[in-house]
C-alpha cells in the first residue's frame, strides 16, 4: 500500500518536553484524515513537521512514497497545499487581488484559480474587502488559495474553529466534495462532533501520542461498552462485585465497566450464586463521542 503520508516515529521536543512522540502516521489516497486531539495535543505541531514549518527532532516523513529531504521538499511540497492556523490573505485587499497574488507568486493558470474559487463557492463574494468577509468566508478563501495550486493533499489545521454550525457544514460538505475529487484531505480538530461524519479515517492523538489509527467503525469496535445489570436490589448486587471488576451504580441498575463476554458471563454467575435476582443484562450503547471523550481522558481501549 503506498500512502499519501506515512511518518516514522515522528518526533518533536521542545527542551526537555516532547510535544509529539513517535507518530506512525498512515494516511491512504483520497480519504479524508479526521486528526483529532484535545487543545495542546501535540496536532498543529505534527502538521508542521508534515510541511516542513517545523523541524522533527527525530524521525521520517514520506509525501507519496517519497522521503522528505532537503533533496525532495520543493517538488513534495508543490503538491500540498495547507491552511494552518488563522486564515491567510491581506485584510486591505478584495478576495480577488488576494488569489491573483497566489497566482502570481506560483505562476498558475487563469483556469486553476477560477475552479478553486468555484469549488469553495466564493465567486460572488470576491470583490469584496476580506477583512469585511466573515471568519467562515476567510476560511474558505483560505482553502482556495490553498487549492489554487491543484494540491495532491491538503492539511487543514482546525478549519471548522469558532465558525457557526452554518459554517461548520459549509466546511464539511467541501471536504466531502474535495474528496469526491479525488483530493487527499488531512483535517485536525478539538471536537469529533465537527469532521466525524466526514472523516474516512480517524487518527486520535492524546499527549502527543497518537493513541487510535482507522475507521470510525474500527474505533468503535475497539471499545468495550460497559455492561448494565437491572436488579431489584442493585446496592446488594453493587456490594458483591467488590474487588471483583469495577462497577457502580447508576439509575437503579449496575453499571461494570472494561469487561468483555467471558468475564460478563462470570460476574453473572456470580451474582445469582449469591441470591441476586437478575432482570436483564445489556451492553449500553456507546456513541462514537463517548468513546473519543473516554480515550482522551486517559481511558485507553
Ligand atoms: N515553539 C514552541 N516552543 C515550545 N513549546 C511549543 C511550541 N509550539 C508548541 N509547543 C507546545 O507543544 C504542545 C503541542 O502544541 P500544538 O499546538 O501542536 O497542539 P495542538 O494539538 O495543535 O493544540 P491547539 O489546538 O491548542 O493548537 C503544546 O503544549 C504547546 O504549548
Amino acid at each position: 500500500m503506498s500512502y499519501i503520508v506515512a511518518t516514522e516515529q515522528l518526533t518533536k521536543r521542545y527542551g526537555s518536553r516532547t510535544v509529539v512522540d513517535g507518530l506512525n502516521l498512515r494516511i491512504p489516497p483520497g480519504c479524508v484524515y479526521g486528526f483529532l486531539g484535545p487543545n495542546g495535543s501535540g496536532k498543529s505541531t505534527t502538521m508542521k513537521m508534515l510541511l516542513s514549518l517545523v523541524r522533527p527532532s527525530s524521525g521520517e516523513v514520506h509525501i507519496m512514497g517519497q522521503p522528505m529531504n532537503p533533496a525532495t521538499r520543493r517538488g513534495l511540497l508543490a503538491c500540498i497545499g495547507s491552511l494552518i492556523e488563522s486564515p491567510p490573505g491581506y485584510g486591505h485587499l478584495t478576495g480577488r487581488e488576494n488569489m491573483r497574488l497566489v497566482q502570481r507568486l506560483l505562476g498558475l493558470p487563469d483556469r486553476y484559480v477560477d475552479e478553486a474559487v468555484r469549488t469553495v463557492r466564493m465567486q460572488d463574494q470576491l470583490d469584496k474587502k476580506v477583512r469585511d468577509y466573515s471568519l467562515g468566508m476567510k476560511q474558505r478563501l483560505g482553502i482556495a488559495m490553498a487549492l489554487a495550486r491543484r494540491p495532491r493533499l491538503l492539511i487543514l489545521d482546525e478549519p471548522t474553529n469558532g465558525l457557526d454550525p452554518a459554517g461548520i457544514e459549509e466546511i464539511r460538505d467541501l471536504l466531502r466534495r474535495l474528496s469526491g475529487a479525488g483530493v487527499t484531505v488531512m483535517v485536525s480538530s478539538h471536537l469529533l462532533g465537527e469532521i466525524d461524519k466526514t472523516a474516512t479515517m480517524l487518527g486520535i492523538l492524546n499527549g502527543g501520542r497518537l493513541i487510535f489509527q482507522g475507521t470510525r467503525d474500527e474505533l468503535l469496535a475497539a471499545s468495550t461498552p460497559d455492561v448494565l445489570i437491572d436488579t431489584p436490589d442493585p446496592e446488594y448486587a453493587n456490594a458483591q462485585l467488590k474487588g471483583m471488576v469495577v462497577s457502580r451504580l447508576d439509575r437503579g441498575s449496575v453499571r461494570v465497566s472494561g469487561i468483555g463476554d467471558p468475564v460478563t458471563a462470570r460476574v453473572v454467575a456470580h451474582l445469582v450464586g449469591a441470591g441476586v435476582d437478575i432482570y436483564g443484562v445489556r451492553r449500553d450503547e456507546q456513541s462514537l463521542e463517548d468513546v473519543f471523550m473516554a480515550l482522551t481522558s486517559g481511558g485507553g481501549l
